[in-house]
């Protein structure tokens, strides 16, 4: 029997708290996602964890919150029958290079029991078990998790309550209500070792598997062990119902908004410019006079850019950056955004010189939108020509923050003045 292993006639022994307590997870560790449902509670005919978000499943999130995790082997994906063409079509196009598909069963615990058993050839120390429909899920999390599921055979992520749990009688009336202090919601991930689950499965009953939904609770139940409990994020929380679509779209977007990439040239006004758009914007500008230099190829995962020009007609400063995106074969799930912010002497031409009726920068605009980049364009003068200079910087600021955030196609190839 191997050690932890379940005895039902011998409960395993209380696990030694002077035992080697790992720090670090250095021992094998694999993943069982559960992705067989069909998010009836979402009322969409798309099941959740295909939603798509920035034309990329919510699945796909997830999986890359395990692949970007060192220690952790394999990701054993588990979906329902119909889905698995879908399912490695996904893991083809967005490179997840961890993953097994497996099918999943008529309900949650079947499909985890079915990930499970995937495991049983190259068994690792630890599995951690996560509903695929919570995609924001930390390194540092699934280690504590990982490490206290190593130390006592079972391990759970737990969230306060947020509503009282009562207790009804058969004609729908309060029996009685628990006291909320006491309890907390068990959300994933889960850990076990291998053979506390494996074995907490094979105990379980056809009723088990059919109406449960506690993986902790077999484990308890069928191989006497109390898993060790350790309080979770808010971001753990599970997309259940349509809203829960919207909040999970919201997040996976903020942090592709808060920072640009500023491409300025060697002008001292753009500089003067730059430095009062850092007081005014709530965005992280990485600024550098050009993009071609080797050491700024990182500034090239951008979302956001804002190519600054003063007087000359400077259409080949945009093409030279989009040439830089393509370069860097941006696989454009979501639109980029480049701002041409154009700074005007009184005695320069102006940089939206007009070919024939439309302004420069509409054609070229019109040439990018089927490389999902927006291209805006923003006109001010420069500070020695304005007598209104801090108000033209408060305009470009805020018509920067709502170009970059609401990334509206009626305002694709506009040059707005500020
Ligand atoms: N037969 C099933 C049912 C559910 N799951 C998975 O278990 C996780 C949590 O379940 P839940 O949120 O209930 O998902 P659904 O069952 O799809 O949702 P609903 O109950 O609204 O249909 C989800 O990732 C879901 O895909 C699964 O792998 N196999
Ligand atoms: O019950 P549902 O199928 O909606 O979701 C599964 C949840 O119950 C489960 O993820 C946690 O409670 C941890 O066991």
């Amino acid at each position: 029997m191997l050690d932890g292993e379940c005895n039902p006639d011998r409960p395993p022994l209380p696990r030694d708290a002077g035992t080697h307590r790992a720090t670090s997870v250095d021992f094998p560790v694999c993943v069982v996602l559960p992705a067989g449902g069909t998010g009836e509670r979402t009322g969409l005919q798309t099941p959740k964890q295909f939603w798509s978000f920035l034309e990329r499943p919510l699945i796909s999130y997830t999986i890359d919150a395990f692949e970007r995790v060192s220690w952790i082997q394999d990701v054993v994906v588990v979906v329902a029958k119909e889905n698995l063409d879908q399912m490695s079509g996904i893991v083809q196009r967005f490179g997840h290079r961890k993953v097994r598909v497996v099918t999943g069963g008529s309900t949650r615990h079947r499909s985890i029991y079915n990930g499970v058993q995937a495991l049983a050839e190259d068994r690792p120390e630890v599995v951690i078990i996560h509903d695929a429909v919570r995609p924001f899920v930390e390194e540092d999390f699934l280690s504590k998790i990982t490490l206290a599921a190593k130390e006592h055979g079972a391990a759970g992520a737990i969230r306060p309550l947020v509503s009282t749990v009562i207790a009804t009688t058969s004609e729908g009336f309060l029996d009685h209500s628990l006291e909320r202090a006491k309890y907390r919601a068990s959300e994933t991930p889960q850990g076990f070792t291998y053979e506390v689950i494996s074995q907490a499965y094979q105990r379980s009953s056809e009723s088990d598997l059919e109406f449960g939904t506690e993986c902790l609770h077999l484990a308890l139940q069928h191989c006497h062990i109390n898993a060790k409990l350790i309080p979770g994020p808010p971001t753990l929380w599970k997309v259940t119902y349509r809203w829960d679509l919207a909040a999970a779209g919201s997040i996976i977007k903020e942090p592709m908004l808060q920072s640009a990439c500023v491409v300025s040239g060697d002008s001292v006004h753009a500089a003067t410019l730059i430095t009062a758009l850092q007081k005014a914007l709530h965005m992280k500008l990485h600024v550098v006079t050009d993009l071609s230099a080797e050491k700024h190829t990182f500034l090239l995962k951008e979302w956001n850019y804002i190519q600054v020009s003063v007087d000359v007609c400077c259409r080949s400063d945009i093409e030279a950056l989009v040439t830089q995106l393509e370069v860097e074969k941006r696989v454009l799930q979501y639109p980029l955004v480049i701002i041409w912010l154009c700074l005007n002497t009184s005695n320069g031409k102006s940089c939206s010189t007009t070919e024939g009726k439309k302004p420069a920068i509409t054609d070229l605009a019109s040439s990018l939108e089927h490389k999902k980049i927006l291209l805006y364009g923003i006109q001010l003068p420069t500070p020695q020509d304005s007598d209104c200079w801090e108000t033209s910087v408060l305009k470009v600021s805020d018509l920067i923050s709502v170009l970059v955030k609401e990334r509206s196609p009626a305002l694709v190839g506009q040059l707005l003045q500020a």
